[in-house]
């Protein structure tokens, strides 16, 4: 990420798309959207108190009147709603990076006791459909008797989300008044997507994961099918247009899999479970130690992008979230088209008897914790140490391991065990028919590559990288054991 940043929006404040206009004429009726438990101080305003312009400075509640009649005044959120159907920004930077566009802080953030708003994203602006029948979506943007609903309605609302999203995008995009059309613009093209979905038959076999390549040829074909069945030539030309070739679609299956959250959300009283492309919030970056999450807030109807409680962060530092927690490097890569030599949750999948004792190995690493959340206590790391990362944290849920209460572990056992789990590992090893050195020659000297090539070799070396973490992670083990 250090590599320089071409800035895209230099957004501190407010950005809108689009600009609501907003009439006032009444303000002091009841209705539906009102908070479900009224606040006793603000309900309804008084009906003598007419209001032709916005009442009250953004955000700010009116001010608690007498009123003659025993009314009281509407909630200030009722004011609100009317001011915040637009896409807001606070303290952050859109830059582009080696990862593509990413999200940067604009300023210091100081750790603060709860979590602090940088987006707010309408749901007007979200292209979103329901995982369960009865299905739906929102915004409402297909015209009754449209032909992409009924292409939408054969699929299964459960397993075909992501070509469900993809047909909903192309259709928005197609749609001249639609926000998409112009936010189209700033999504990756087919060649800077790194999805595998569109990656060539060479790049798969350079992922040396034979599995990993039969899933996405899967993948691939399922999507082919899905076109070819729905954009026959007898189609009418609305929804040929829409993908007039199956690379198009399955560009926008990629974009649907590699941007789509799922989210509960609840709508009034309906809480569905929903798939959504979300724009802005789309350009947050993976980490497996995020800075920020998000959340629905019900009552506007939009997602907030939060920066964690306590967190601190520097003018220029990264603002991510966890994708996928909990996950292997080869699932990253089928959904997103990435992997990490550190990632926690990476596994080597050790057969043979040998065990290492448990509470011996976190210690010397400071590690604590469950494995589901295994912590490192950097402060406690000697000599300004900074080995253990993400792999050692894997490293301590993936190698097999003992524990017997009180029992200590015995030097010598340790060491043969030590012994037998690097020869395991360098046997992995020796099964790719590179090494990690040429991996990263190979990307040394390509730097143009195509984005899914690249990532095809950095899937491989990732692997590599962190089966060598884990050698030396035992290497450390073993010297500290023994004393
Ligand atoms: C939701 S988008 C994030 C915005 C994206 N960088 C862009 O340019 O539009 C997800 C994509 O970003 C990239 N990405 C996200 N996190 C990453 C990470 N930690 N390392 C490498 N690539 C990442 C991958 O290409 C992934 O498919």
């Amino acid at each position: 990420m250090a590599t320089s940043f071409v800035p895209l929006h230099q957004i501190n404040g407010c950005f809108t798309y689009p600009r609501p206009e907003i009439k006032y004429n009444r303000c002091h009726f009841r209705g539906r959207g009102l908070s479900p438990t009224p606040c006793p101080k603000y309900r309804l305003r008084p009906t003598n108190a007419s209001v032709e312009t916005p009442p009250f400075p953004l955000f700010q509640p009116p001010p608690l009147e007498e009123s003659p009649s025993q009314l009281e005044p509407a909630d200030p959120d009722f004011y609100k709603i009317g001011y915040v159907r637009s896409m807001r920004a606070y303290g952050i930077d859109f830059k582009e990076g080696p990862d593509g566009f990413g999200v940067y802080a604009s300023k210091d953030v100081e750790p603060l006791r709860r979590a602090r708003v940088i987006m707010e994203i309408p749901l007007e602006l979200m292209l979103t459909i329901r995982q369960k029948l009865p299905w739906m979506f929102f915004p409402d943007i297909v015209p009754l008797g449209h032909p992409i609903f009924d292409i939408i309605n054969s699929t299964n609302p459960e397993t075909d989300w992501d070509l469900r999203l993809a047909c909903l995008l192309l259709y928005a995009l197609d749609r001249d008044d639609n926000f998409w059309q112009l936010y189209g613009d700033f999504l990756p093209s087919a060649d800077e997507c790194t999805s595998l979905l569109l990656a060539t038959e060479d790049d798969l076999s350079l992922l040396q994961d034979p599995d990993l390549a039969s899933t996405m040829r899967n993948q691939r074909r399922r999507a082919l099918e899905f076109w070819e069945k729905n954009w026959h030539s007898g189609v009418p030309l609305k929804i040929k247009r829409l993908a007039r070739d199956p690379e198009r679609f399955i560009w926008a299956v990629s974009i649907a899999q590699s941007r789509c959250i799922n989210m509960q959300v609840r709508i009034g009283a309906l809480v569905q479970d929903a798939n959504m492309l979300i724009p802005y919030a789309d350009m947050l970056n993976h980490s497996f130690q995020p800075n920020c999450f998000l959340h629905w807030r019900f009552k506007d109807r939009m997602v907030e992008v939060m920066i964690n409680a306590g967190q601190r962060i520097k003018k220029g530092e990264e603002m991510t979230i966890d994708y996928m927690s909990g996950q292997q490097n080869h699932l990253l890569m089928q959904r997103y088209g990435f992997s990490s030599s550190v990632n926690p949750w990476d596994v080597i999948p050790f057969s043979g008897n040998a065990h290492i004792h448990l509470d011996s190995f976190l210690s010397v690493f400071n590690i604590s914790g469950l494995p589901g959340e295994y912590y490192h206590n950097s402060q406690l790391a000697d000599k300004g140490n900074n080995f253990v990362n993400g792999a050692v944290i894997a490293a301590a849920r993936t190698l097999p391991t003992w524990s017997d209460g009180d029992v200590p572990p015995i030097p010598s056992m340790e060491r043969k065990a030590v012994k037998e789990l690097q020869e395991e590992c360098q046997q992995i090893l020796a099964q790719f028919p590179t090494t990690s050195a040429e991996d990263q020659k190979l990307l040394d000297s390509m730097p143009e590559a195509r984005r899914t090539l690249e990532t095809a070799i950095k899937y491989r070396l990732h692997r590599k990288l962190f089966i060598e973490k884990v050698i030396e992670a035992l290497d450390i083990y073993q010297e500290c054991i023994l004393f």
